[in-house]
């Protein structure tokens, strides 16, 4: 069965890791605590056997619940919003501790309540806090209540010595207790934090994996197609040019059959590096398939993109792939296109695979650049202009 909404939320925000979110929990708990025992602690002084100085108590809860106004006050306005704790979750409970020890010495036969209300406040802090923080203030809270309870044996002519003793005892059990359960809340946000970084590394992994190409770390095709349709926007609004380019390495089979898949691999990342390497980083190369890519290029011309090309060709036939004795080297055909006025991606696109398609067949290891062309309305075929 699923928790109703508003405790799931109150969950969430006790084991969450941002130090705004739950100590926002911790400080309204602490204003509900304290004007909780201020009401109780007044009321059973008011109907107390004990001579108490009912001026003194009402002092004592003017100012504990006015300290904690003020300071509510203070974290309204924003000011401690650059702290590291802004709820001063810390300041409140020593605030709240010490009005509670005071309160020990003024409430007479209704002291025993008082304990109780103290362990309210530990146990709602500790959500707020770290663990030396927590044992900090539980040192702080002995020491107060060891001196209310001397003061109070001093004052009160009807002082239980066995009383005071439970109640610090009270004191020191709650402590332990609220040590304890911190130490477990900071597990469970340590292990939530660690749950929560390896879903960020697996999500990362799996956006690496749907965009890139395994073997060389380029782009791949889903992710290419993607580009390639925002530059084409880009390049509408903007009228700067477009060119893409088609780059097969030639006779790539042989390399396989006669050295391996493995070689082939290595010297399909040997391409890409080399590639990469040859143009700007503004430029963008893909693995389109096999032993196939495809370069994007912006900002340049048809004829400087031509050049550039013609010095990718030139850097892979100079590329040489070690193996066993000997080194291999390959040769790449390249069918370049500048996208036309009006014209779409997949077309361009089709002109380069033309214009590659003719590197080929002239004999391989060049650059074609393909003709201006446009298509026909009525079959969507290339008429050469
Ligand atoms: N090692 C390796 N080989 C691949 C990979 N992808 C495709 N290939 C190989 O690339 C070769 C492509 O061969 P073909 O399409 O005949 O082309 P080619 O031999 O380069 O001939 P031309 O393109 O006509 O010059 C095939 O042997 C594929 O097995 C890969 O990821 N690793």
């Amino acid at each position: 069965m699923r928790p109703p909404a508003r405790w799931q939320r109150l969950k969430d925000v006790i084991l969450s890791t941002d130090p705004r979110r739950r100590t926002l929990v911790g400080m309204a708990l602490l204003a509900l605590t304290l004007m909780a025992s201020s009401a109780g602690v007044m009321l059973l002084v008011a109907h107390s056997s004990t001579a108490v100085d009912k001026t003194a108590v009402q002092w004592w809860a003017a100012l504990s619940v006015g300290g904690l106004v003020v300071m509510t006050a203070f974290i309204r306005s924003g000011e401690t919003a650059h702290l590291r704790d802004p709820s001063l979750t810390i300041p409140q409970m020593v605030w709240t501790i010490t009005s509670g020890a005071v309160a020990y010495v003024l409430a007479g036969d209704a002291r025993g309540l008082v304990p109780s209300v103290l362990a309210m406040i530990l146990f709602f802090g500790t959500f707020g806090l770290t663990v030396a923080e927590v044992i900090g203030i539980g040192v702080y809270a002995l020491l107060a209540f060891a001196s209310a309870i001397g003061v109070s044996s001093r004052f009160n002519a009807n002082a239980s010595g066995y009383l005071d003793t439970a109640y610090a005892l009270m004191v020191l059990i709650v402590l332990s207790g609220c040590i304890a359960l911190n130490l477990r809340i900071q597990r469970i946000r340590a292990k939530l934090q660690q749950q929560r970084e390896a879903l960020a590394q697996a999500l990362e992994v799996n956006r690496e994996l749907a965009t890139r190409d395994e073997l060389t770390g380029l782009l791949n095709r889903r992710a290419m197609l993607d580009l390639m349709a925002l530059e084409h926007r880009r390049s509408l609004r903007s009228g700067r040019p477009l060119l893409l380019a088609q780059l097969d390495i030639d006779h790539f089979k042989p390399i396989n059959d006669q050295h391996g898949h493995a070689t082939g691999d290595r010297a399909l990342q040997a391409f890409a590096g080399t590639v990469r390497a040859s143009v700007r980083d503004t430029d963008v190369l893909a693995r389109w398939g096999g032993e196939e890519f495809v370069l994007m290029l912006t900002d340049t011309s048809a004829e400087h993109a031509r050049e550039l090309l013609e010095r990718v060709r030139q850097a892979v036939q100079v590329l040489e792939i070690a193996h066993s004795t000997n080194a291999l080297h390959m040769t790449v055909s390249i069918g370049l296109a500048q996208q036309l006025p009006g014209d779409t991606v997949e077309h361009t696109l089709e002109r380069a695979d033309q214009a590659l398609y003719h590197a080929k067949a002239l004999g391989r290891n060049r650059v074609v650049v393909a003709p201006a062309a446009h298509r026909t309305a009525a079959t969507g075929v290339n008429a050469r202009a």
